[in-house]
């Protein structure tokens, strides 16, 4: 596929805490508090926003944001932004009427996969891909490359190993690329929570069946940094492009994914011997270079950059040189904040300060997330322009049918029309009223979608609602 649509779902970890760090609320109370202004306007948990993104309250008290269908992977950087935002006013709003109720309690979102007492939680990439495509075929040279795309796009962070000879004093702890590789436990499954596997094989293509898939990939790691965003749906598209051409491919397929995963994970040199399912071996730096050589023979020119970089990132695990990747990806950036920190402290990776600063780096709070002060300072990358996130939390992405959607929920809102929509699905609650299917991602133009925009606005009541206050 030469144009890809795709989405990225992120579920926020939820806290509530009072001033001295003790728990506040229960995630349950503090997620109803955070959800009250959009179950107000939308009467749910779950909502489509004008900006054709689902928001919502996933089982276990995760706030989701899932960004629209996108085609272009920096419009996807800032949509996910602009969820970000949405979820950082929304926690705003809940504390300020906390304080206003006299409680001492605080909400944080943190934009990462592991909270305190070990649950994971998802960063889930989708991508569109041809049913005739062959899907079976798909795991062999995508998981290779998955199970190594940690040490570009990982969120970095600190774990315990086993200690290797049993000797006292505990496990030491250990900067890795990616914490969520401890908790991958199969390659491939239709399962996404009970056993966590690197694809998602559940076959939901919200669209055509007989024309599409939806690859649901769940091993990526919830990324702070617009770069290391960019990278994982860039690279990603472009392997699997590689897959799709039928030319002949990178033979890497590993003995055992999840043993080589947690391997990549620890090694932050790239080049523990990883072992093929032919025999012999690679390692995370073969296989990642193998894959961007492959691609770079097909690549046109508006996809330079992406390369550049990509390159500019498995160099930097070659040759230690972080002076780069230390300002743009975030397992860098975070590496060189916690040995930093650790030194001037002097304490190790595994003291509790720089737990608390590892779950700061992903607080969303623009006053109070690490990553939004690196930002401040020039520490951090940021990308895009200051007016397209902003511009992307009430509009849609334009070259999708996101596009459609976005334009009905908003003149829905506008007109206080109700209204129920899915990614496939748009209609009015009015009895009788006919429901659209728009069933191929790339559909931006649909004469019934207008009849339906001028029936909302016919409808509409001469005092216009006020849209959604938080997006
Ligand atoms: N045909 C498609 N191909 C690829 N991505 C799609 C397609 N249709 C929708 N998407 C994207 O897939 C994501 C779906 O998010 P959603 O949270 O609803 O996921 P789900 O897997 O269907 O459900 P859940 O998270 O509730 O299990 C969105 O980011 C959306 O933009
Ligand atoms: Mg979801």
């Amino acid at each position: 596929m030469k144009r890809r649509v795709g989405g990225l779902e992120t579920e926020y970890g939820l806290v509530c805490v009072r001033a001295d760090g003790s728990r506040a609320l229960e995630p349950e109370a503090a997620a109803r508090e955070l959800f009250r202004p959009v179950v107000a306007m939308g009467r749910s948990s779950n909502v489509f926003l004008r900006n054709a993104a689902r928001l919502y309250l996933d089982v276990g008290s995760h706030p989701e944001y899932a960004t629209a269908e996108c085609d272009d992977w920096w419009d996807l950087v800032a949509q996910d932004r602009a969820g970000d935002r949405i979820f950082a006013d929304l926690a705003a709003q809940a504390n300020e009427r906390l304080a206003a109720d006299g409680q001492d309690a605080r909400i944080h979102l943190l934009k990462n996969n592991v909270d305190s007492a070990g649950n994971a939680f998802g960063s889930h990439e989708n991508f569109l891909v041809d049913r005739r495509g062959e899907f079976t075929r798909l795991p062999r040279y995508l998981l290779p490359f998955l199970v190594t795309r940690q040490i570009v796009t990982g969120a970095g962070g600190v774990v315990r190993s086993e200690p290797e000879d049993g000797a006292a004093g505990g496990a030491p702890a250990q900067f890795v690329f990616s914490r969520r590789s401890d908790h991958m436990w199969e390659a491939v499954s239709s399962a996404t929570t009970r056993t966590r596997p690197i694809i998602n094989t559940r076959d939901e293509p919200h669209g055509d069946p007989t024309r599409f898939r939806r690859l649901h990939v769940i091993v990526g790691d919830s990324t702070m940094s617009e770069v290391s965003t960019h990278l994982r749906f860039a690279t990603t598209d472009l392997v699997l492009r590689a897959i799709e051409s039928g030319r002949a491919l990178p033979e890497l397929a590993l003995h055992d994914d999840i043993t080589a995963i947690r391997a990549v994970a620890r090694d932050l040199t790239g080049t523990a011997p990883l072992p093929l399912a032919g025999g012999g071996t690679t390692t995370a730096l073969e296989v990642q270079q193998r894959w961007l050589d492959h691609v770079t023979e097909f690549a046109d020119e508006s996809e330079q950059a992406v390369l550049e970089t990509w390159q500019r990132a498995l160099d930097t695990v070659r040759t230690g040189d972080r002076t780069w990747a230390a300002q743009n990806l975030d397992w860098a950036i975070k590496e060189r904040l916690f040995t930093q920190v650790a030194e001037r402290r002097g304490v190790d990776l595994g003291d509790p300060a720089i737990e608390r600063l590892d779950l700061a780096y992903h607080d969303i709070d623009p006053g109070q997330g690490v990553f939004a002060a690196l930002q401040r300072r020039g520490l951090a990358p940021q990308r895009l322009a200051e007016a397209r996130i902003e511009a992307a939390r009430t509009t849609a992405p334009t070259t999708t049918r996101a596009h459609l959607r976005g334009q009905v929920v908003t003149a829905a809102q506008e007109h206080g029309v109700d209204h129920v929509v899915d990614w496939t699905t748009l209609r009015l609650t009015r009895p009788g009223a006919m429901p659209i299917q728009v069933l191929d991602p790339f559909t931006t133009e649909l004469p019934a979608v207008d009849a339906l925009l001028a029936e909302i606005r016919s409808q509409g009541t001469a005092a216009p609602a006020q849209p959604m206050p938080f997006a």
